[in-house]
């Protein structure tokens, strides 16, 4: 018999400064769910599976509360090395311990690893780190010999994260650019690879009849059907291909209907707003009804973003997630629009601990 959920110890989640707002979001979702209520077995892959699954809701008691802790002091030293203190550390032995972080700036990356290479030394039960966008991820392949492939650099720093009495520590990422580099983390850890696209997909059902009916989902190139395509099985799909000329990304369509369509237009990342927006006009050329889009990772350096609000092209709707801090920032200005990973990561928490 399950005990009570006051005398059940709560899972701590810590987090980097700059994800605050998302791990309060969490932890107020999670303290939610601590009750009788009906959660997803199955994280949504498609529309379909989505309905699947919601169909297949069952009642599940929740034993398990997510307790947000600001313990954590981020200070610097004169030159600019971190002088960190974890308060009552102490309190992280025998516990569920969660870091939210965020590698959006090389220089916030050395502060984050050694904290979490610290927290399971501390004899927690279980470590997790939640690291909603693993952003060296385009750099993952070479083409030429010479080329560093910094994924795989990454990818070996997170792998010397110690393991935790209940085993190996879990790196929980969303849509990663390349499902293989999840082989570039050693045994020593245990990636998990999750998606936003329900939340999306959420989005989708909300809309009028009428438009979902004449839906098609685009994508800008193979890479992204490659990742993507499964996950909207029934709605017709516009494939493009696109050719990278230096700062030019050439964007055709090579199959697919455009003509009537209300189009939205699916990727992982983006950066200059470039494959994009060249997507979109060719779209826009071929006469789709509306033009909208979707990416995770919002990376927009040097403000790129404002190619989308100040003329370059118009897009109906551009949904964007908080997986990097400044998108929260970006979503207040038309078309952007937010969608949290705050649900995401506490059903993934909530299923995980269901399945533990
Ligand atoms: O906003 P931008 O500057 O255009 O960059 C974003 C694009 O870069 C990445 O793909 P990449 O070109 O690496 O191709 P791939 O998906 O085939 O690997 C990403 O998946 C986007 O499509």
């Amino acid at each position: 018999m399950a005990s009570s959920s006051s005398n059940v110890r709560s899972a701590l989640l810590f987090c980097h400064p700059s994800m605050e707002g998302l791990a309060e979001h969490i932890a107020k979702k999670c303290c939610a769910a601590n009750s009788e209520t009906f959660i997803p077995l199955v994280t949504p892959v498609s529309p379909f599976s989505f309905a699947e699954s919601a169909a297949e809701q069952r009642r599940v008691k929740k034993f398990q509360q997510v307790q947000f802790v600001k313990t954590i002091q981020w200070d610097k030293f004169k030159d600019g090395w971190p002088n960190l203190f974890i308060d009552k550390v102490r309190e992280c032995a025998g516990r569920d311990v969660i870091f939210l972080g965020s590698f959006h700036s090389p220089e916030v990356v050395f502060e984050q690893l050694s904290i979490i290479y610290h927290m399971p030394r501390y004899l927690a039960r279980s470590f997790k780190f939640i690291l909603p966008y693993f952003p060296t991820g385009t750099m993952e392949r070479i083409d030429t010999e010479g080329q560093v492939a910094t994924a795989k650099v990454l990818a070996m720093l997170l792998s010397a994260i110690p393991s935790t009495a209940r085993g190996p520590a879990q790196i929980v990422m969303f849509d990663i650019h390349a499902l293989p580099e999840r082989f570039y983390f050693s045994d020593q850890v245990i990636p998990r690879l999750e998606s936003a696209i329900p939340l999306l997909v959420k989005e989708i059902f909300n809309m009028p009849d009428d438009v979902q009916a004449n839906l098609s989902v685009a994508y800008p190139d193979e890479g992204a059907f490659k990742r993507f395509n499964h996950m909207f099985e029934g709605f017709p799909s516009i494939l493009c291909t696109k050719i990278r000329d230096g700062d030019q990304r050439i964007v055709s369509i090579k199959e697919g209907e455009t003509f009537g369509r209300h189009v939205i237009i699916i990727d992982d990342l983006i950066q200059t707003g470039g494959t994009l927006i060249n997507c979109a006009k060719v779209l826009q050329k071929h006469r789709a009804l509306s033009v909208n889009a979707f990416v995770t990772h919002a990376v927009f350096p040097e403000h790129s973003w404002k190619r989308f609000t100040e003329g370059d092209v118009k897009l109906d709707t551009f949904w964007i997630t908080d997986s990097i801090p400044h998108a929260k920032h970006i979503a207040q200005h038309p078309p952007f629009k937010l969608l949290s990973l705050g649900d995401a990561i506490s059903e993934t928490l909530l299923s995980y601990d269901l399945k533990e």
